[in-house]
């Protein structure tokens, strides 16, 4: 029997994908360019395993059996193998051994947070590790799920749309590694894990057919604009990047509201949040956080490692919570590398010139990362999920 695991981390874009110009290649209409953030916090974990011993391939994922028909996984597998059989490294008895998967993530799956895009490319990297396959592993990703794609690959991530018609070019690469802008950080503020009405797949597909702010989106915003985010990036310069992350979030949930009928994500929370963020930009006169939401109303924010114990104490006192253990708790004890000290006296003046009511309970928990790198291998033999007859272990 022959096992890899692996993780992959979560991506989270800054300039969103949101449309296919083909669905079953999963192309996209618009380049699109995100953070990759640290698995410490967020990651899938996949085992896969061969054996001459299966008689059929099965997959668990988070714990239950699930079905090996659905196409997308079909899709991943196809093309993995048909790498590994081009590249003439894995004999063709290998590859036709029955397969066992066995994943779980560490997050909230299906709930706007990204699940499908560490769940793809962390199934891809492992199968890929399995077969022996090399060179790029975006294309692959891509099939499983097109945000997936990102997440093969560490640090800021562009995915560029490409014009083949057979996706040959729409691929992901890497603009900047995670050590290049050590300073950033991300908090995610949790209002609902709980799985969306509306799938992406679904909704963008849904904008596609029915929104022209979306073919202009496509067409004449994000072209330049993601040239823009991409310059930010390289330069640090992070009053650019975080409004250029707003704008970039706002468009996209503006399109979802022009579909017919509308997809609504964003809940009266997530505009709470925003309605802060720019509150506080404006109290310095400059973006010092820049949120984005992905389909769902959950905020991704982004700062500097300076401003964390300030956003701490706005987001503490305007959404109080009964939960004290608020998990992923940024709000108590230490930075990376920094002491969150609760800075109650330092930042009282600002609460009075926000003009803001409070929410409590609003936000269930929060995450609390930075931008990280990509998928990896575990060699331990107590990481694997499946057990030496390729049973899962839980
Ligand atoms: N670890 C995993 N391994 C394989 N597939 C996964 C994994 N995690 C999630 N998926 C697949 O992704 C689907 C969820 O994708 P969906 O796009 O609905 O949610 P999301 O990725 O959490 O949100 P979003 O893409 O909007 O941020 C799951 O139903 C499952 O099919
Ligand atoms: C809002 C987004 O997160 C949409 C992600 O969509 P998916 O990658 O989940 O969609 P499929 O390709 O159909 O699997 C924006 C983004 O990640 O760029």
């Amino acid at each position: 029997m022959d096992l890899v695991t692996c993780t992959a981390p979560v991506n989270i874009a800054v300039i969103k994908y949101w449309g296919k110009r083909d669905e079953e290649l999963i192309l996209p209409i618009n380049d699109s360019l995100s953070a990759t953030l640290a698995s410490e916090q967020m990651h899938a974990k996949t085992t896969v395993s061969i054996s001459p011993n299966f008689t059929e391939d099965r997959i668990w994922l988070n714990g239950q059996e699930e079905a090996m028909a659905n196409p997308r996984l079909v899709n991943c597998l196809r093309e993995v193998k048909r790498r590994a059989r081009e590249s003439g490294q894995t004999p063709q008895t290998r590859l036709d051994w029955h397969i066992r998967i066995c994943s779980a993530n560490n997050f909230p799956t299906a709930a706007g947070l990204a699940s499908s895009a560490a769940g793809y490319a962390c199934l891809v990297y492992a199968l890929c590790q399995l077969y022996g396959v090399k060179g790029d592993l975006s294309e692959l990703a891509r099939q499983g799920s097109g945000s997936a794609c990102r997440s093969v690959l560490g640090g800021f991530v562009r995915w560029r749309m490409g014009s083949d018609a057979q996706g040959h070019d729409s691929l992901a690469h890497q603009v900047v590694g995670p050590e290049h802008w050590p300073d950033m950080r991300i908090i995610i503020l949790v209002a609902n894990d709980g799985q969306k009405k509306v799938p992406s797949s679904i909704g963008m597909k849904r904008s596609v057919g029915t929104s022209e702010l979306l073919k202009f989106r496509a067409e004449n915003t994000v072209p330049k604009r993601i040239e823009a985010m991409e310059k930010a990036v390289q330069d640090r310069d992070f009053a650019t990047f975080a409004a250029l992350a707003m704008k970039d979030s706002n468009e996209m949930h503006a399109t979802c509201l022009d579909t017919t009928p509308p997809c609504v994500y964003m809940s009266s929370t997530s505009h709470q949040v925003s309605d802060l963020v720019h509150k506080i930009n404006e109290h310095f006169g400059t973006p010092i956080v820049g949120y984005t939401f992905d389909a769902g109303p959950n905020a991704c924010l982004f700062l500097l490692k300076e401003h964390v114990p300030l956003l701490v104490h706005l987001v503490r006192h305007y959404f109080p919570t009964s939960d004290t253990t608020f998990k992923g708790d940024p709000f108590r004890g230490r930075d990376f590398d920094v002491e969150i000290s609760s800075g109650e006296g330092k930042f009282q003046s600002l609460e009075s010139s926000m003009d803001m009511g409070t929410n409590p309970d609003a936000l269930k928990y929060a995450i609390y990362t930075k931008v990280g790198l990509g998928p990896e291998v575990l060699t331990n033999t107590s990481d694997h999920l499946l057990d030496e007859l390729g049973n899962p272990k839980m």
